[in-house]
């Protein structure tokens, strides 16, 4: 499997460790992976208007379809208007690998409308990462939610630990139907980045830190707050130079707060690298940015535009899973004998779940390049207990198990019931748990150089 020391190349002397799981979760982000960010697409949906806390530096009251910087956005939409368009969006850039709410606002601060686009996602767009950009504000109060929905990049905007520091920061914020200023709302703020970047990081969750670099106020403090969230866990961090003009209209800006300069950002980032990984690729996008990072085609996306019927989803996931499953390989999966397959893991280590109980699937390439992953696809459960492990009916959900798993030649898992069992083999696809309980790469590996054996000799044999 393909492995690496440090988010795939970011900058950092003093990289962590990055295990396989979180490798190939961050691969395919084109945040949190250079390489990824040439090859990968990414969608923000504005869903989120309004925010708990005010920053010095953010006015999202300024909407222009020219400008590019964070928390702009064209047009607001609904969570079902928002589905729409990633539909839409998906089958036009087949590079589309991440869909991710980072405002306007704070997507926690507009929960039922965050939590109802992320659950539609899920369900109408079951292989697409699911990203969150937040100010940390509610995080512990979502964590399960998160979890549960499947949300595996979280982005949290931590600009000091100092609450001395931090107060110079934020004006005010709204907690628990009270209103704080001051040092108060500083320390609280702190506390709960830190409980929620922490149980985060707990539940297997990447987390990108974003740091607001202003100077003369956190750029000295920068450091400790790298130090910091290595502690915590973090994959990732990623210092932003802040954008401080007069006509956005923001305190900083018609304070004459200066911006730093490229050579003062850079040296920041040098430094804090001898702790944390560290982004140099961010573009500080709007909030309905599209398309791979550097390039912004919302434009080309109005609300006005979204069909009414989206196309039929499976069909375009299952092509750019061909298209992702390329790239991951580095074009070897365009082999002749290469293919995809299917695996119940609740890890990502180790073949542990039943084929009816998992609430996910992840996919794995085999070709030339090896075993790769090339994403996960979540399921529409169809057996919610193990005295229902064998379905009399198998229906409804079953029917869209198969169709989700159309396109991979065979499924590994650690149990299955005989009428699902029966059902994957008259639609061609081989059901395995001879690897129950073993680690993923080593079954696939020998499964596949098996696999290759037979079909060599049943060509060698003239056997079509
Ligand atoms: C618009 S916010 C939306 C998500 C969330 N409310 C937050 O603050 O993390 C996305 C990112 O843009 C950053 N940002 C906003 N205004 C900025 C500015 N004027 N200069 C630099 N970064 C800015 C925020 O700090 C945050 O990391
Ligand atoms: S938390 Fe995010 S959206 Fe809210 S004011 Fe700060 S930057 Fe703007
Ligand atoms: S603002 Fe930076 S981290 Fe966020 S999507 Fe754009 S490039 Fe990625």
């Amino acid at each position: 499997m393909t492995s690496c020391s440090s988010p795939a190349g970011c900058s950092g002397q003093g990289s962590t460790r990055v295990n396989d799981t979180q490798a190939s979760k961050a691969a395919q982000h084109p945040c949190y992976s250079i390489s990824g960010h040439h090859r990968f697409a990414r969608m923000h949906l504005a869903v989120a208007p309004a925010c708990n806390l005010q920053c010095n530096y953010c006015n999202r009251k300024y909407d222009c379809s020219n400008e590019s910087r964070p928390g702009v956005v064209s047009e607001l939409l609904l969570p079902e208007q928002a589905v729409a368009k990633a539909r839409q969006v998906a089958a036009a850039i087949p590079q589309l690998s991440v869909v991710g709410i980072a405002g306007p606002g704070d997507p926690l601060a507009n929960i039922g409308r965050t939590f109802q686009t992320l659950e539609l996602l899920r369900q109408q767009l079951p292989d697409l990462k699911l990203c969150l950009s937040t100010n940390g504000l509610m995080l512990p109060s979502v964590i399960d939610r998160l979890v549960d929905v499947g949300v595996d990049h979280v982005t949290v905007t931590l600009n000091a630990l100092d609450p001395a520091i931090a107060e110079q920061i934020y004006a005010w914020l709204w907690f628990d139907g009270e209103r704080y200023t001051g040092r108060s709302a500083a320390q609280l703020l702190i506390e709960r980045q830190a409980e929620g970047i922490r149980k985060l990081t707990e539940k297997g969750i990447l987390v990108k830190i974003n740091s607001v670099l202003i100077p003369g106020i956190n750029d000295q403090h920068l450091l400790a707050v790298s130090q910091q969230i290595k502690q915590w866990g973090a994959f990732l961090h990623n210092i932003m130079p802040l954008i401080s003009r007069p006509e956005h209209g923001t305190v900083f800006g018609l304070n004459g707060q200066p911006e730093p300069e490229a050579d003062q950002t850079a040296a920041i980032r040098q430094a804090c690298g001898s702790s944390m990984p560290q982004m140099m690729h961010c573009q500080q996008c709007r909030a309905d940015a599209i398309g791979m990072l550097g390039e912004d085609r919302n434009a080309a996306f109005p609300l006005s535009a979204v069909p009414v019927t989206p196309p039929a989803y499976l069909p375009i996931m299952h092509q750019r899973a061909q298209l992702h499953a390329s790239i991951v390989s580095q074009g070897e999966s365009e082999e002749a004998d290469a293919c995809l397959v299917a695996v119940a893991s609740g890890d990502g280590q180790v073949i542990d779940r039943h084929f009816g109980h998992t609430d996910r699937f992840t996919l794995y390439s085999l070709s030339a390049a090896g075993v790769v992953q090339v994403g996960q696809r979540f399921t529409p459960r169809y057996c919610h207990s193990p005295q229902e492990c064998e379905p009399q009916d198998a229906g409804q959900d079953m029917d869209a198990l198969l169709a989700l798993l159309a396109d991979v030649q065979a499924v590994f898992c650690a149990r299955i019931g005989l009428t699902p069992w029966k059902r994957l083999e008259a639609a061609g696809i081989e059901p395995q748990i001879n690897g129950a309980w073993q680690p993923i790469e080593a079954v696939l590996l020998q499964w596949w150089q098996q696999r290759k054996a037979v079909t060599g000799e049943m060509t060698a044999r003239g056997v079509a």
